[in-house]
């Protein structure tokens, strides 16, 4: 497979025949693939473009201005991350980024409240790029019901009730945007730009600007998904994954640095569960069942039920700064 497939959300949108082959696709796709490009999802090119030229002005702000949001000042783990201070199986990414996370109020700690109600709180916004909050929420309000459609999609191509996954997101969903810089091969000591992971949660929703890095990991070897315009790369999560005991595949996935002289920005938005909920299990239709492979996830990495828990794991690997400053009471619990 030279590149990966396109399914064109009008296509479901419009019902009928379409809607059908849609979703024949979109089960296929997402069982043997894991990775597609989506087009016809509904966020304007303006909208994108915009947000990707405010990433750019961020990027370019002098570093103590970027610093000001130090994702290490958060217990919530948003913010700021400088270049080389994340991690992927203990080796560092070659990229800066801001974390932005659903903005709701800090619960207050008096250590009878359950692990994961540390990760709630606000984000940090930077005050050198007003415009960007604005843009930020408009992302994520969009990217959110792109994706709330999604999953009603995949559980129709999973011929369940569309409604099948919405425990787990509905009132008070929950996700992640990462806005990343990549900078160019000159300036990372390392061709990683981000090492080969799965995402932990339902399901990413990646925009890239015009400069190629990701690759995806299939039976054929590893496979560039080059950026096309106005298309998201949509990829499962690994919770998707448990959720359908392994008949949706959680691909591996890896940047690479840009070559000297040029660099990246991509946008990856993750639909997550709700802190509160277990991962739920789906009963497929026996048909569908027989080609489920079981669970799949990572040996290096394993999943709690818990789905708060299993994204503080994941947040406390990430990001060892944070995990220090404000979590150095329970980093034995998870082994760190
Ligand atoms: O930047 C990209 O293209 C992908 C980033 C990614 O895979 C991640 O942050 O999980
Ligand atoms: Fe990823």
């Amino acid at each position: 497979m030279a590149t990966l497939p396109t399914l064109d959300f009008q296509d479901y949108v419009a019902g009928g025949d379409r809607r059908a082959s849609f979703l024949k696709t979109l089960g296929e796709t997402a069982r043997e693939v894991g990775f597609f490009y989506l087009t016809g999802h509904g966020v304007p090119l303006e909208v994108s473009d915009g947000l990707v030229s405010l990433a750019r002005k961020f990027f370019a702000l002098p570093q103590a201005e970027k610093e000001a949001i130090d994702i290490a000042n958060s217990p919530h783990f948003r913010g700021y991350t400088r270049i080389g201070n994340e991690h992927t199986r203990g080796r560092r990414d070659w990229r800066q980024q801001i974390d932005f996370g659903v903005d709701r109020p800090a619960i207050p700690q008096d250590g009878q409240q359950p692990l994961w109600t540390r990760l709630q709180g606000p984000n940090q916004w930077p005050a050198a790029l007003p415009e960007l909050e604005p843009a930020v929420r408009d992302w994520q309000a969009r990217l959110e019901a792109v994706s709330v459609q999604l999953l009603e999609a995949f559980a129709l191509a999973l011929e369940l009730p569309a409604d099948a996954f919405s425990a787990i997101y509905r009132e008070q969903p929950n996700h992640r945007l990462k806005v990343i810089h990549y900078p160019g091969r000159d300036i990372a000591e390392d061709e990683q730009g981000v090492g080969a992971h799965k995402d932990g949660g339902f399901l990413t929703l990646l925009l890239q600007d015009r400069q190629a890095g990701l690759q995806v990991e299939t039976d054929a070897g590893w496979v560039t998904a080059a950026p096309i315009r106005g298309s998201f790369v949509v990829n499962i999560g690994e919770l998707l994954e448990l959720a359908t005991n392994g008949y949706l595949r959680a691909t591996t996935h890896r940047v690479v640095a840009p070559p000297a002289g040029v660099d990246r920005i991509s946008i990856a938005f993750f639909f997550a569960a709700r802190l509160d909920t277990e991962i739920p299990l789906v009963s497929l239709p026996a048909h569908l069942a027989a080609l489920a492979r079981g669970p799949a996830s990572d040996p290096l990495n394993p999943m709690f039920r818990d789905t708060g828990l299993n994204q503080l794991k994941q947040r406390l690997r990430s990001h060892p700064d944070v995990a220090q400053r404000h979590y150095a009471d329970i980093l034995h619990q998870f082994g760190l």
